[in-house]
């Protein structure tokens, strides 16, 4: 298993691109089994997520490929499908595999899906995706650890579409959001999602949805209007995927920790609002343009106290590097993670590293200290593993991150673009 040595105290400086977004990616690769022409994708990050997702598509019997000569773009060609099925081997390391349900049952009128895997940060049931598509007239039962669902019955032997429906779903769900909104591009009639999520990866799948014929009202809301239509098609031009804001936000969490001044380019600095307000609440300096922000930081930060919920808020996928901040903060600070019940698995990893943190129920309450002090550290889910990484940047001697699987699932060659800002960093095969 791949492990990372860090050898901590190096200041950042330099330019690095941001990634495509992985949460945007994943919905989008599977967005194009909605329909049977070949859809092309831009700016697809190279993640190991993105890598099992075209894996579930090519078991479908989809054609999943990037161009040799663009290895950015990626074409999808659901024309012949010749399963209904995503197995659990496939499905069981990712949590966004649950997200060919929505396209399959719309499409052909059944799906069997493995309940998906993915970080251990909390249970993450999916009971508002099936009562949604239940809700649309879907008959939906789980069976031996699979999601068995059937659109409902026609005369002949073909099923019928799904019906549009008014759906609310009982807490705000990024991919149930994502999956309801695909199955209802399809579905007879219109389908209203209120309480939908507002994360700038729903409204990006919002928009290739609509390029590619659904019509879909209310982007960016918390409430979408989606009246189906009988079939989708390719857009007219590769649809490009939206920035990584959290892999733009690690960055920045990274030279805010670390100290340097580093320019980061290709990102999206209107999707990360809440957390540049913190960034500059911490004592960081912070220029940004259309498509580029450039971070400075001397010294220690200031400790910054924040509480996580859904977008605009501060994003829960935030909430571990930017405690690795606060770990050598001047001060205290109190960090609430609201969305998910067991997301402080990094906790007692930083602590190795010598952090002063003490959790209470959903908050933890961090004691800044001058200096973390290196040692052995193993990542356990993907944001976690990026603090560490934060965290063995500045931490005394050397850091070794083992488990780093959960980091490759969802950064675009992290180690090889924090070297290139200078950091004394390398992966151990
Ligand atoms: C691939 C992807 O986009 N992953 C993101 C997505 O995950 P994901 O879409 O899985 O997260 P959700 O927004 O669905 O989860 C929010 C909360 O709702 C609960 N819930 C959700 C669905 C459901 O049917 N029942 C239920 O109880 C979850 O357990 C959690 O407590 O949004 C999360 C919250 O921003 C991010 O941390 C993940 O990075
Ligand atoms: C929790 C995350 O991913 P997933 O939903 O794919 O497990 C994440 O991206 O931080």
């Amino acid at each position: 298993m791949d492990k990372l040595l860090i050898r901590g105290g190096q200041r950042l400086s330099g330019e690095i691109a941001i990634s495509g977004a992985k949460n945007a990616a994943l919905p989008e690769l599977c967005a194009a089994l909605l329909c049977a022409e070949p859809v092309t994708f831009a700016n697809v990050p190279k993640l190991q997520d993105v890598s099992t997702t075209l894996k579930v598509l090519r078991h479908l019997g989809a054609t999943a490929e990037r161009r040799a000569e663009r290895d950015d773009e990626v074409t999808i060609d659901a024309g012949r499908l010749v399963t209904r099925e995503a197995p659990y081997d496939l499905v069981k390391t990712m949590r966004a595999s649950i997200l060919v349900l929505g396209p399959l049952l719309a499409r052909f009128g059944e799906a069997r899906v493995s309940l998906p895997g993915g970080c251990a940060i909390g249970s993450r049931p999916v009971d508002q995706h099936i009562k949604g598509l239940q809700a649309m007239g879907a008959d939906i039962v789980v069976q031996h650890g699979y999601i068995v669902a059937k659109a409902p019955s026609g005369k002949g032997a073909r099923p019928e579409r799904l019906r549009g429906a008014k759906i609310t779903t009982d807490m705000v769900t990024v991919t149930g959001t994502e999956n309801l909104l695909m199955a209802a591009t399809l579905a007879e009639g219109e389908t209203v999602l209120e309480n939908a999520a507002q994360e700038p990866e729903v409204t990006d799948l919002a928009v290739l949805l609509n390029a590619m014929g659904a019509r879909i009202d209310g982007l960016g809301t918390s409430r979408l209007r989606i009246q189906g239509v009988e079939a989708l098609h390719a857009p007219a031009v590769a649809h490009p995927i939206i920035p990584d804001r959290i892999e733009c936000g690690t960055f920045l969490c990274a030279v805010a920790a670390a100290g340097g001044d580093v320019t980061l380019r290709r990102t999206r600095a209107d999707h990360l609002d809440t957390v540049l307000d913190k960034l500059r609440e911490a004592g960081v300096q912070l220029e940004c343009g259309a498509d580029w922000i450039r971070v400075r930081a001397e010294g220690r930060p200031k400790a910054v106290s924040f509480r996580t919920s859904e977008y605009p808020a501060f994003p829960t996928d935030m909430q571990a590097q930017f405690m690795a901040v606060n770990c050598i903060a001047e001060g205290v600070s109190r960090v609430t993670e609201t969305i998910f019940e067991n997301r402080y698995m990094h906790v007692n990893e930083l602590v190795r590293l010598g952090a002063h943190i003490a959790v209470d129920g959903h908050t933890a309450i961090v004691e800044g200290i001058p200096k973390l002090s290196g040692a052995t550290v193993m990542a356990t889910d993907l944001r976690a593993s990026a603090s560490l990484v934060i965290a063995g940047l500045v931490a005394e001697g050397e850091t070794r991150v083992d488990r780093i699987y959960h980091l490759d699932r969802g950064y675009d060659r992290m180690e090889v673009k924090l070297r290139a800002l200078g950091a004394d960093i390398e992966r151990i095969k």
